[in-house]
């Protein structure tokens, strides 16, 4: 099958062909001792506020290189957010957020996603309550923040925020375009980088004259997706021999129901809770 169908056959699904099942055990709360601090509980919306300012990791630098390949608009902010907050707030995401392992079926098998996820925020259709399978969560008040700057640096506006946490080099995002028609024709996407580096690969669906990329995100980096980039190309973060903990903030905008709908079924799922605690993922009873 080629890429190019490949990528239709996702159109609306939102799933990963190289996904593979992920046979590591998450370990329980059992009797383990906690830490103090963070959210101990399963509820999702427990969430401590920052104990330092977000904007102490807000960069000046106006800048975004632009990369051009056919059918591609990149804009790429090399050290969007700078050190030290952007190392307070990587440890904040990582202890104070929710973070769930997504299963789903395909083809008679049970795929685990292969990096943690979790997701914020809702359409602005207005549409009512029950229209949604999940109740929508409200944006957490430091990553409302982080929103803010990142709209007011892009020039754009979005009402999601989907994470990602790549524990380990084994924790991918295999060949994708988030293309879904809930996004409308020419979506923009900002995605930032927290933590370790990683390589971000890009290919053209189609014309095969168009050369392959691939940019290494160190933390502090943004890159943003905007133009024919989603309809046109793929995307992926390769599995690495070795790599620490990365966070990966997306920003985007869905338009209907059925977005903010695939969000959550794709991003949060039916599973538990998981927090991070004494360096592991530790599942919430
Ligand atoms: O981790 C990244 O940089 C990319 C994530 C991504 O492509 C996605 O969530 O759709
Ligand atoms: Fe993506």
């Amino acid at each position: 099958m080629s890429t190019f169908t490949q990528a239709k056959l996702q159109l609306g699904k939102r799933k990963r062909d190289d996904e593979t099942p992920d046979e590591r055990a998450t370990k329980t709360r059992g009797d383990k001792a906690l830490p103090d601090s963070g959210p101990t509980t399963a509820n999702p919306l427990c969430i401590n506020a920052p104990t330092f300012p977000i904007d102490s990791a807000f960069g000046s630098d106006p800048g975004g290189a632009i990369l051009k390949e056919p059918d591609l608009d990149l804009l790429f902010f090399k050290q969007f957010l700078k050190a030290p907050g952007r190392k307070a707030l990587f440890d904040y995401m990582l202890a104070e957020l929710p973070w769930y392992r997504v299963s789903k079926k395909t083809r008679g098998m049970t795929i685990r996603t292969p990096r943690w996820t979790c997701v914020w925020g809702c359409d602005d259709t207005g549409a009512p309550p029950a229209a949604y399978k999940k109740k929508s969560r409200p944006i957490p008040v430091a990553l409302q923040e982080l929103k803010q700057h990142v709209e007011e640096r892009t020039g754009a506006t979005y009402n999601f925020i989907l994470c990602n946490y790549y524990e380990n080099g084994k924790d991918s995002i295999s060949w994708h375009s988030d293309d879904e028609s809930f996004l409308g024709p020419l979506p923009t996407i900002a995605s930032l980088t927290l933590g370790s580096s990683r390589d971000f690969a890009m290919k053209h669906k189609t014309d095969k004259s168009a050369k392959p990329e691939k940019w290494t995100l160190d933390s502090g980096d943004m890159v943003m997706m905007r133009g024919t980039t989603q309809s046109k190309w793929l995307h992926s973060i390769p599995k690495r021999a070795n790599a620490g903990g990365r966070i990966n903030i997306t920003f985007r905008k869905a338009m209907n129901v059925a977005g903010t709908n695939n969000y959550y079924r794709y991003n949060v799922g039916d599973g538990p809770v998981h927090r991070w605690r004494n360096g592991e993922m530790i599942e919430m009873p």
